[in-house]
């Protein structure tokens, strides 16, 4: 079997008395969509947040691609290939979109001296930002400030960045909060074809999407994994139906 993008063993996290994250083991594969579920409270944000590094964990590993993250903040995994979906508040609100996916070309690039050129007659910037766009179906509202965009474009937006960044592997914490039935639907597809070209962690609370997206799932309950399995193996487990699924699974 291909090596784990990301292995998480054994991790730890306690806020005062409450074990927010118990002993957590998980892997993330190349290609695939691995949904994490349960309750609310279960510890799914918590487990994120020390993925993406702005929680640090009490005990335990998280390896991306192999290497060891502890002791590496957020902007050093993200420059590794680790793409959150960023908080919408993270995007810059007066710029348009085109605007806040060349800042992440750029930031990709690394580049100097770029203050030489105006930067919206650069194409080594507009070029790969605006690709990006057309990927995520925004290319249309390139020139809209991102404040002016719906909260489903926002969402793309906030994925087109991700792709900007080169993310090698993507975690999405609940990305169909607040979409419509018609956006759940779009971002779905969306997802669904993104899983090749990075695996992506998907924490979400909309079964649809889960079930009709996920190659296997995790299902979490007081900070623990109490199963791991496939779509089929998830709907047919007792234990999961008793502490989060219900009989209408
Ligand atoms: N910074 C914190 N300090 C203290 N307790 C916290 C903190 N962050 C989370 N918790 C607690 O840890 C537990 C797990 O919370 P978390 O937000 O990770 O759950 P979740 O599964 O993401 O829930 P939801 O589905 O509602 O988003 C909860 O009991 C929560 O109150």
């Amino acid at each position: 079997m291909a090596e784990p993008i990301l292995e998480i063993r054994d991790l730890r996290k306690t806020f005062g008395a409450l074990k927010a994250t118990d002993g957590v083991s998980l892997e993330l594969r190349p290609g695939e969509i691995h949904a994490l579920i349960g309750p609310n409270g279960a510890g799914k944000s918590t487990l994120i947040h020390q993925i993406s590094g702005s929680l640090r964990p009490d005990s335990g590993s998280i390896r991306f691609l192999g290497q060891d993250m502890a002791g590496l903040d957020m902007a050093a995994r993200a420059r590794l290939g680790l793409g959150r979906s960023f908080q919408i508040s993270s995007l810059a609100q007066e710029f348009s979109a085109l605007r806040n996916v060349m800042l992440a070309v750029q930031a990709r690039q690394g580049t100097s001296f770029r203050f030489l050129r105006p930067v919206m007659s650069d194409k080594s910037l507009t070029e790969p930002a605006m690709a990006m766009l057309e990927r995520v179906g925004l290319a249309g509202r390139a020139h809209l400030p991102a404040a002016e965009l719906s909260h489903g474009e926002r969402r793309q937006l906030e994925i087109a960045i991700a792709l900007a960044l080169g993310s090698k592997a993507f975690l999405f914490d609940e990305p169909m909060a607040g979409m419509g039935p018609e956006g759940s639907k779009a971002l779905t597809r969306f997802l669904d074809g993104l899983r090749h070209e990075a695996p992506i962690l998907l924490v979400e609370h909309d079964m649809d999407a889960v079930f009709a997206l996920a190659d296997r799932i995790s299902v979490l309950v007081y900070g623990r994994v109490i199963a791991t399995g496939t779509v089929d193996q998830i709907r047919n487990d007792p234990e999961v139906r008793r502490a989060y699924l219900g009989e209408a699974a």
